[in-house]
Order: structure tokens, then C-alpha cells, then sequence
């Protein structure tokens, strides 16, 4: 692994690199069909409600110090943290440790564009750009200073076998084939590291920005947040007596079809990633007449494809009921059959946290909604305009009005 992917296994202009594949190949396997795959996530039932609470008293907090007024994206991240950290180690982390993994993270997304030309240069640019190489070597001493301790502190807990299995267990687990030697090996610290960071990277913005995105349109939109609420009171309201817990359960989000279509047009709408990771073609390929020829790169236009007027009515307006209509009824996100949209990009490399990015965001909708009214502040109008960093965020994060709906 080179220096610049040890920052990033996917900052690829490696895309053809046949070297790095095998590696990224099992990385994908495990993540997919593997720690992330949809009959794991009983499993992280724990974690999934200790990121709630977490997410929920943070919420509380804020709005008793300023007036019900709340910046919900900081906490949206910070509860991402948490619950990736302890998918990823196998237990909860303290919030200093949550709050240096954050910083660290955010630091290498801000600064991942600067190290392209090291990546395609290297020889030269230790010449010509040392203080940059410096740099670079900063951020990876700093990801190993963080996550080392907390991958040697797992290895340790899984001799004893806790009966957990976190995503660093499958990582020391996971066989790769061993370039130099031939055979298989195990994975260094550091190689585990990098891929610790892909995966908060990966996981933690996405869904954070989504979710501030679908909230922002619930405060724009009362009589939509009316309806979603009602839908999850119907299905609250008819709990058997002997069930218990306030929170909304995954058998209890499978009976909302209005969730779902919430969740549906919040990623049509605003899809995280305007533009798909670039592709590459393996061979001369004819699509619809055109030439692609070997090795071109593609990128796909995910935001144009939901927002394209020849498939979507009003495709700029937020509306939900567009998903609850027969012929959207098993709408597939996969590109298996067809492409209306593609948040989750499309093929081979789809996003393997798909479902499990699916199952948090309705999980976070439906209790942040039944648990909360969500308005805007008065005099306040929540401004939809975007911006892009890594990911597409609004410009004018928002600042909701919240109150408790059991008072
Ligand atoms: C709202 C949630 C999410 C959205 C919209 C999303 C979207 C995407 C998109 C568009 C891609 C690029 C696909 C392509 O190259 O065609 C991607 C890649 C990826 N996503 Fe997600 N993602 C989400 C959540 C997650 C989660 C929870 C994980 C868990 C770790 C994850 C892990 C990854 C990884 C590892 C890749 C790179 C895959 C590869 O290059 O082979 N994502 N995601």
C-alpha cells in the first residue's frame, strides 16, 4: 500500500490498479456480505439504541439551554460516531476517544484533494512538495496514533471472547493475497487502520447528511411530518401489551411504508453523492450507439438521474407519495433491472452499506419523529440551498424548533 492509500484505500486514481484490488476486493466481501449484511443487524440492536439515546439527550440538551432551538447536524455526526465506533471495536468508546476519531476523520476528508498529485507523482513531488509529503505523513501517524491502540485493545478482548463481533474482529480475521509470496496473509495494523478510516468515512457523512436533509423537509413540511407521525402512532398504538421499550423496533419499521417513501424521496432529492466514485471501463464497450472504449472514465450523475423531468414529476418538489404509488412498489436501487435513481451508486460497486444505511435512516426518522415535534424557528424558513464538500450539504445547516411530544 502506498502512502496515499494509507490515508484512503478508495481515493483512487488507483482505479486500475490491479495491485491494490485483491485487497479492496475483500475489504468490499466483508463489508457486504459479511459485518454490514442486512442478518447482522439484530446484532447491533445495542449499539443502534445507545447512539439514539446518545443522539436524543444531546437534542434535549441543547434545546433546554436555547430556547427548543437545536443545530442538529452536529449531533446527527457526533451520534454517527458512536455507533460506527462501536460497530467497528466492539464496544462504547468514551467521547474523548469518539470526539479524536471525528476530528481525526474530518481532518483527512478536508485535506484528501491535496494529496493527489503525491499519489501520481511521488518521486518528483518528494522533491518539489516535502512540506506536503509532511503533511501527509501527519495525518496517517496521526489515524495510527488513534486507531492502533484501539485495534491492539480489540484484539485483546476477542481472545477472551466476548460473544461480540465487531468489524476490527472480521478485519484480523480476513485473509489477502500476498503479493510479494504468493499465498494468503493477514492484514498489518496499519492496512487495518486505513480501513477503519474508509469505513467512517464512508458511513458516517453519508448518513449524517441525509438525514439532516429529510429532517430540513420535515420542518418545511408540516403536513408530511403529520402524516409520517400518525403512520408510526398506528403502528405504536398497537403494540401488544408485553412489548416493551419506547423505541421503534425493525419489525415495527417493516410496517411503514410512509417511513419508507420519507427516507425514498430524502435520497432522490438529496442524494449525498452528486456524482458516483469514477469508474473505469475494463473493454471497448457500445452503449446505445456510443463508443466507450477501454479504460474511459465514468462518472455517473446520480443527482441529475433522480431529478431528470422525463421520469420524475415535479422532480424538485419533496414528495413522498411519488413511492407509494403500485408501480414504484419494490422500486429497485440496485440497477439490476432498471435505474430510476442510484444514491447508493450502481453494479458491481454499489455501496455496501446500502441496507444498512436504508435501516439507520428510517430507524433515526421514525424515533427522532415520534419522540420530537420538529418546527421551524419563528420568523425562520429553512433555506434548501446546497453546498458541496465531500458530500452535498446544506448551506444554511439546519437549526430546527424542537419539543417533546410526550409532554
Ligand atoms: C445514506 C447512506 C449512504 C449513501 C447514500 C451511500 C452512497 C454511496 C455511493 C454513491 C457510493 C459510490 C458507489 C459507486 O462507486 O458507484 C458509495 C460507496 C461506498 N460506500 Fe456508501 N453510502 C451510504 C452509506 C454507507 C454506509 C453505512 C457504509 C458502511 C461502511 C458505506 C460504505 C461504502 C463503501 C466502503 C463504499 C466504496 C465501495 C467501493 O468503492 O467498492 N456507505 N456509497
Amino acid at each position: 500500500m502506498n502512502e496515499v492509500h494509507s490515508l484512503m484505500t478508495s481515493n483512487r486514481h488507483n482505479i486500475h490498479s490491479a495491485a491494490y484490488g485483491p485487497l479492496w476486493r475483500a475489504f468490499r466481501r466483508n463489508i457486504s456480505s459479511g459485518i454490514l449484511h442486512s442478518s447482522r443487524f439484530k446484532s447491533y440492536n445495542t449499539a443502534t439504541k445507545w447512539a439514539l439515546d446518545v443522539l436524543k439527550e444531546r437534542l434535549d440538551k441543547e434545546a433546554q439551554l436555547g430556547q427548543c432551538h437545536v443545530q442538529v447536524m452536529k449531533h446527527l455526526k457526533y451520534t454517527m460516531f458512536c455507533l460506527l465506533s462501536y460497530i467497528c471495536f466492539g464496544d462504547k468508546l468514551d467521547e474523548k476517544v469518539i470526539g479524536d476519531i471525528e476530528d481525526m476523520e474530518r481532518n483527512i476528508i478536508l485535506s484528501l484533494s491535496r494529496f493527489n498529485l503525491l499519489g501520481a507523482f511521488p518521486k518528483l513531488t518528494k522533491i518539489l512538495m516535502p512540506k506536503r509529503w509532511e503533511e501527509l505523513h501527519e495525518l496517517i501517524n496521526n489515524q495510527e496514533r488513534v486507531f492502533v491502540p484501539l485495534i491492539r485493545a480489540r484484539k485483546e478482548k476477542q481472545q477472551r471472547n466476548d460473544g461480540v463481533v465487531a468489524y476490527v474482529d472480521t478485519l484480523l480475521n480476513l485473509s489477502v493475497p500476498n503479493d510479494q509470496e504468493g499465498g494468503v496473509r493477514r492484514l498489518s495494523e496499519k492496512e487495518i487502520a486505513t480501513l477503519c478510516t474508509e469505513f467512517f468515512n464512508a458511513a458516517a457523512d453519508t448518513t449524517s447528511t441525509t438525514m439532516e436533509w429529510i429532517m430540513a423537509n420535515l420542518v418545511k413540511n408540516p403536513k408530511i411530518q403529520e402524516k409520517l407521525y400518525s403512520e408510526i402512532q398506528g403502528v405504536v398504538s398497537s403494540r401488544d401489551g408485553g412489548e416493551e421499550g419506547d423505541e421503534i423496533k425493525d419489525e415495527e419499521l417493516q410496517k411503514m411504508k410512509y417511513l419508507k417513501a420519507v427516507v425514498l424521496e430524502g435520497l432522490r432529492r438529496h442524494p449525498p453523492a452528486h456524482i458516483g466514485i469514477p469508474h473505469a471501463v475494463n473493454d471497448d464497450v457500445i452503449l446505445e450507439g456510443h463508443l466507450m472504449p477501454r479504460d474511459a472514465i465514468i462518472i455517473f450523475t446520480i443527482a441529475e438521474m433522480g431529478w431528470d423531468p422525463t421520469v420524475w414529476e415535479d422532480p424538485m418538489e419533496f414528495k413522498p407519495e411519488r413511492f407509494l404509488v403500485s408501480e414504484m412498489d419494490g422500486l429497485d436501487m440496485t440497477g439490476t433491472r432498471e435505474i430510476k435513481m442510484m444514491p447508493f451508486g450502481a453494479g458491481r460497486r454499489i455501496c455496501p452499506g446500502l441496507s444498512f444505511g436504508m435501516h439507520l435512516l428510517e430507524y433515526l426518522v421514525a424515533n427522532l419523529v415520534k419522540d420530537f415535534k420538529w418546527t421551524a424557528r419563528m420568523g425562520d424558513e429553512v433555506d434548501l440551498s446546497e453546498k458541496i464538500e465531500l458530500t452535498s450539504i446544506m448551506k444554511h445547516p439546519l437549526c430546527a424548533h424542537i419539543s417533546s411530544r410526550m409532554a
